[in-house]
C-alpha cells in the first residue's frame, strides 16, 4: 500500500486541492445540543512538522487544521478502488484546540498549560497528557513544555517561597525489561538509579509511592537538570517510526507546598506532566519478535484503561455538577498502575479539584493516516460536552431552587431556637441536596448546634419538607388542569364544598349549608372530628392530637364487634341520642412530618359525641402521599 501512495502522490494532490469540506461531522460522543467543551478537560492535537527523511521521499501532509472551523481537523487517505484511479477518502474530527505543524510549543503551552501552574499554586491538579503514535512528537512536546513550566515555577523573582519538589518516574511492562509476567508493570524512580517504586494506598484511601524520592528544587536550571537526568535514563528502544521510542510512560511529578502562612489543612498543589508511551499500529509490529509483541500489548492495553478513566471521570464531573443527574459513570482507575497513580485525578469521589489537558500528539505524513485517524478518534472520545445548563430561577418559596447561600440563610431564621447552625447543617448544599439527605443524617448535622434537641431537629425536617412539598404542588396544580377537561367557571360563580370535597379528596360534608350546622346535628360516616380520649387511652396514643373517622353507629356493629383494646363495641341501650350517642372510630394518627396524617382503619375505638370536640377537614395530599389537616371547625 505505501508503494500505491507513493505512486499516487501527484494524483492525492490534485484531490485535496479539489476538495470541498462538509460541515463538520456533529460530535459522537454522548451530551447532544450541547457545544460547550468541560473547562477541566482540554484535549488538544498537535500536528508534528514534516521530518526530513519523509520530505526527502516526496510524503505529503494529509492531515489538516480547518481554517474555518477552530478545533476541527480533516485526515485525508487515499482508496484504492477495485478498478479505476485512486480515490480520496476524508474524515474530519473535533477537538478543543487543534494546532497545525506552523504553531510552536510556547503558543501551546500559553494557550492550555500555562494555567495549570496557578491552578496548581493555589492547592489544584494539574495533570498533561501527551497521547499519540510512536514518532508522533509526544517526547518533543513534553521535555520543551517541562522547560517552560520550570521557567514559570522557578524563574523571574520567585518571591512567594513555596517549596517545590519533584519526582520522576518511569511506568513499563515487564515485558519491557525482558520478564515472563506481562501482566504486571514496573515503578521506577528515574532520578534514583531507576530504583523500584511500588504503589501503595494507605488507610485513608491515598496512594503512596514508596521509593519514589522527592526532590527539593529551587531554580530552573536544577529543576531542568534533574529533567535531563530522567531523560537520559528513559527506557528507548528503535521503533518502525523512531530511532528511540519512547517504551515507557514518564511521569513528572511537581509537588508546589501551599504558602508558610496557609491553613494546616490546604493540600499542596500538584502537576503531573505525562509523556505516555507511543502506540503502534499493528502494521508497524509485523517485524516484532515475541517480546516486543507483548510489550506492545500492555502499552495498548493500558492506553485503552487510560482512555476510559479520563472520559469516565469527565462524565462524572458534568454528572455531579447537575444537579438533576442520577448518572454514576464508572472510572476503572484501579486497572492499570499509571491510573492507580493517579487515582486522585480519577476518582469520583476524591475530593482535589482537577484540571487536566490531553495533547494528542499526530504525524500528519500520509503514510500514518490510518494511526493518526486512530489517535484522533481517541482523542475525540475522551471529550465531553458539559451538557447545558438549564438556569433555576431563585424563589424564596421553592427549597430546590436555593444555592447554598440562600438555604443558610434561611435556615438561621427558620429552625427555631436556638437556630441550627446552618455551616453544621449544610455546609455545601444546596436545597435540592439538602433534601435528599436521610432524615436520620439531617437530624444528626442538626444537633449538633449546641442546645437543638432531637425533636426540634424533627420539627426543622418536618418543616422543610413541608414547604418542599406546598412548592412541588402548586407547581403541578397548573399542569394538571391543562390535561383535564377545563371546567370554565360561570360569573360570579366560586368552587363548592362539594365540588371541592369531590375533586380534591377531602373529608369535608358535601351537602349544602352543612357548615351552618352545628357538627354534631350532622354526624356521618366519613367526617374526621377532634375528640378528647378518657385518660387510659390518652396513655397510649402517642400524639397529643386526637382525632378520628367516623365509621358507623356504635349501635350498628355487630355483637361481636370489638374496639382495638378488646372491649365490646356494641352500644349499651338507653345511648342512643345526645351527647351520649356513640360511634364506631377509626384512629387517625399523626404521622413523622407534622400536620400528616394517616387513618388507621384496623384500629377502631368508641367514641362518644360528648367527647367529641369538632369537625376537622383533612385533604389528601399525593405528593405528600398523606393526608394534611386543611381546616379545623373546633368547636
Ligand atoms: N514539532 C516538531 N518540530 C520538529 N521536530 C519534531 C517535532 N515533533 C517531533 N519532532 C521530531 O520527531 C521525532 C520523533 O519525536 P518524539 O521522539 O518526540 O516522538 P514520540 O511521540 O515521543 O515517539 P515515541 O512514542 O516513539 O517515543 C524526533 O526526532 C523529534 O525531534
Amino acid at each position: 500500500m505505501d508503494q500505491y501512495i507513493l505512486d499516487n502522490v501527484d494524483r492525492f494532490h490534485k484531490l485535496v486541492q479539489r476538495w470541498k469540506p462538509q460541515p463538520a461531522s456533529k460530535q459522537r460522543s454522548s451530551a447532544q445540543g450541547s457545544t460547550e467543551s468541560n473547562p477541566n478537560m482540554i484535549v488538544a492535537a498537535r500536528l508534528r512538522v514534516l521530518l526530513k527523511e519523509e520530505l526527502d521521499l516526496g510524503l505529503p501532509q494529509a492531515v489538516f487544521p480547518r481554517p474555518s472551523a477552530p478545533g476541527v481537523l480533516d485526515i485525508h487517505e487515499l482508496k484504492r478502488p477495485v478498478r479505476g484511479l485512486a480515490e480520496l477518502r476524508s474524515a474530519d474530527f473535533r477537538v478543543d484546540r487543534a494546532y497545525g505543524p506552523d504553531s510552536t510549543t510556547e503558543e501551546i503551552y500559553t494557550d492550555i498549560v500555562k494555567p495549570l501552574v496557578p491552578w496548581a499554586q493555589n492547592g489544584g491538579i494539574g495533570t498533561l497528557f501527551a497521547y499519540g503514535q510512536t514518532g508522533s512528537g509526544k517526547t518533543y512536546t513534553v521535555s520543551r513544555l517541562e522547560k517552560m513550566v520550570a521557567d514559570e515555577l522557578l524563574g523571574g523573582d520567585h518571591s512567594e517561597k513555596r517549596t517545590i519538589t519533584m519526582a520522576m518516574l518511569e511506568l513499563a511492562g515487564n515485558a519491557a525489561y525482558g520478564k515472563r509476567f506481562w501482566h504486571s508493570t514496573i515503578l521506577t524512580n528515574l532520578l534514583n538509579k531507576r530504583g523500584p517504586v511500588s504503589i501503595r494506598e494507605d488507610a485513608f484511601g491515598v496512594i503512596q509511592l514508596s521509593g519514589a524520592l522527592e526532590h527539593r528544587v529551587s531554580t530552573t536550571s536544577e529543576m531542568l537538570s534533574f529533567i535531563e537526568t530522567a531523560t537520559a535514563l528513559r527506557r528507548t528502544e528503535a521503533t518502525e517510526k523512531n530511532d528511540a521510542s519512547s517504551r515507557s510512560h514518564a511521569i513528572c511529578r511537581i509537588r508546589i507546598q501551599q504558602k508558610p502562612d496557609a491553613p494546616d489543612d490546604d493540600a499542596d498543589g500538584m502537576l503531573y506532566l505525562v509523556d505516555l508511551a507511543g502506540s503502534e499500529a499493528a502494521r508497524d509490529t509485523t517485524n516484532h519478535d515475541a517480546q516486543r509483541m507483548r510489550e506492545t500489548r500492555e502499552i495498548n492495553a493500558s492506553l485503552s484503561v487510560l482512555k476510559d478513566c479520563i472520559r469516565g471521570k469527565a462524565e462524572a464531573d458534568t454528572a455531579a455538577a447537575d444537579a438533576s443527574s442520577k448518572r454514576k459513570p464508572h472510572v476503572p482507575f484501579r486497572q492499570t498502575p499509571l491510573t492507580k497513580i493517579l487515582k486522585h485525578v480519577f476518582d469520583p469521589a476524591a475530593l482535589r479539584n482537577c484540571k487536566t489537558v490531553v495533547i494528542a500528539c499526530v504525524n500528519p505524513c500520509i503514510l500514518d493516516s490510518v494511526p493518526s485517524r486512530n489517535t484522533l478518534r481517541y482523542a475525540e472520545t475522551l471529550r465531553v460536552i458539559v451538557p447545558k445548563v438549564v438556569e433555576i430561577k431563585y424563589d424564596a418559596k421553592v427549597p430546590r431552587t436555593w444555592d447554598n447561600k440562600q438555604l443558610r440563610s434561611w435556615v438561621r431564621s427558620n429552625s427555631g431556637s436556638p437556630p441550627v447552625d446552618a455551616s453544621l447543617l449544610a455546609p455545601s448544599e444546596t436545597g435540592i441536596q439538602l433534601l435528599r439527605l436521610d432524615p436520620s443524617e439531617f437530624q444528626d448535622r442538626c444537633v449538633q448546634t449546641p442546645g437543638v434537641t432531637a425533636q426540634q431537629a424533627m420539627l426543622f425536617y418536618n418543616k422543610v419538607w413541608e414547604m418542599h412539598i406546598d412548592s412541588q404542588r402548586n407547581r403541578q396544580l397548573p399542569s394538571k388542569s391543562k390535561s383535564k377537561a377545563v371546567v370554565v367557571p360561570t360569573a360570579g360563580s366560586r368552587p363548592t364544598a362539594a365540588s371541592d370535597a369531590l375533586e380534591q379528596g377531602s373529608s369535608r360534608d358535601i351537602s349544602t349549608g352543612a357548615s351552618s350546622i352545628h357538627f354534631k346535628e350532622r354526624i356521618r360516616p366519613g367526617m374526621v372530628v377532634s375528640w378528647s380520649p378518657p385518660p387510659e387511652l390518652a396513655e397510649t396514643l402517642s400524639d397529643s392530637k386526637a382525632f378520628a373517622l367516623i365509621l358507623c353507629p356504635a349501635s350498628a356493629a355487630g355483637p361481636h364487634a370489638r374496639d382495638y383494646q378488646g372491649s365490646p363495641v356494641q352500644a349499651e341501650p338507653g345511648q342512643n341520642g345526645g351527647d351520649s350517642a356513640s360511634y364506631l372510630c377509626a384512629l387517625v394518627m399523626a404521622k413523622t412530618h407534622s400536620e400528616t396524617y394517616e387513618m388507621n382503619l384496623w384500629r377502631q375505638v368508641v367514641v362518644q359525641v360528648g367527647q367529641m370536640t369538632g369537625e376537622v377537614i383533612l385533604k389528601y395530599d399525593t405528593a405528600a402521599r398523606s393526608w394534611l389537616n386543611h381546616d379545623s371547625d373546633v368547636d
